[in-house]
């Protein structure tokens, strides 16, 4: 099977976590795309969603469903996205869409992060995806020679603004052995709006796509 039949089956299983009338908070990315495509059929049967980028929003909205604003949403029960590796404690990089930072917000607010992969993205240490990190444009070389004292190589995404008006850092060659700890340092350079490492609050279900079907750990 390739990779988006693995991606499309992992992303049909997180549909049994949608709850009638509820507002389901939606990620990026390619596998969201599947999401969304089998969330469309289920529009009446649910009050909308609130979107991780401007992306999937035009995704939802063309498929008729409604997008809330996540002020005006008071709770959220599940928050369904990728990620670009995940270990088995659930520690993940995300960014590759450069979607991040709404990312990290959605999924504060969410009681359970559903996390749909195909089996590529499962590692045993992350960071042979280089770890996305949204700046401030004006502290973009700042944050970088900080970036390498930490060991990394950070190398800027040209061309690419962030849906919140910001500039993305790939740092390569960095191999993370306390991902809570590296999201935490990281946080704390002057000019970074947020990290792509989600280990301070990882997934709590995980559903693969391999050869043999979706699998879930929950
Ligand atoms: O910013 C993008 C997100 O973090 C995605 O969830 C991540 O990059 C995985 O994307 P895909 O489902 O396309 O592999």
């Amino acid at each position: 099977m390739d990779q988006n039949t693995l991606k499309q089956a992992a992303a049909m299983a997180a549909l049994d976590y949608v709850q009638q009338d509820s507002i389901v908070g939606v990620g990026t990315g390619s596998t969201v795309a599947f999401f969304i495509q089998g969330l469309a059929p289920m529009r009446n049967r649910i009050r909308g969603a609130v979107s991780s980028s401007e992306d999937s929003s035009a995704k939802l909205k063309a498929a008729g469903i409604e997008v809330f604003d996540l002020n005006a949403v008071n709770q959220l029960d599940i928050y369904v996205d990728g990620a670009d590796e995940i270990t088995s404690h659930r520690h993940m990089i995300k960014g590759g869409g450069g979607a991040l930072t709404r990312e990290k917000i959605i999924a504060a607010v969410a009681s359970k992060f559903i996390c749909i992969i195909d089996e590529t993205k499962q590692v045993d240490i992350l960071g042979a995806f280089p770890l996305p990190v949204e700046v401030i444009p004006m502290a973009r070389s700042y944050v970088a020679r900080e970036l390498v004292r930490l060991g990394g190589q950070p190398v800027w995404r040209e061309g690419l603004v962030t849906d919140n008006g910001n500039l993305i850092l790939d740092v390569h060659n960095l191999k993370i052995l306390n991902p809570c700890e590296l999201e935490r340092q990281i946080n704390q350079i002057a000019g970074v709006v947020c990290n792509g490492l989600f280990a301070q609050r990882g997934a709590d279900v995980v559903i693969t796509g391999t050869e043999q079907g979706p699998q879930i750990s929950e």
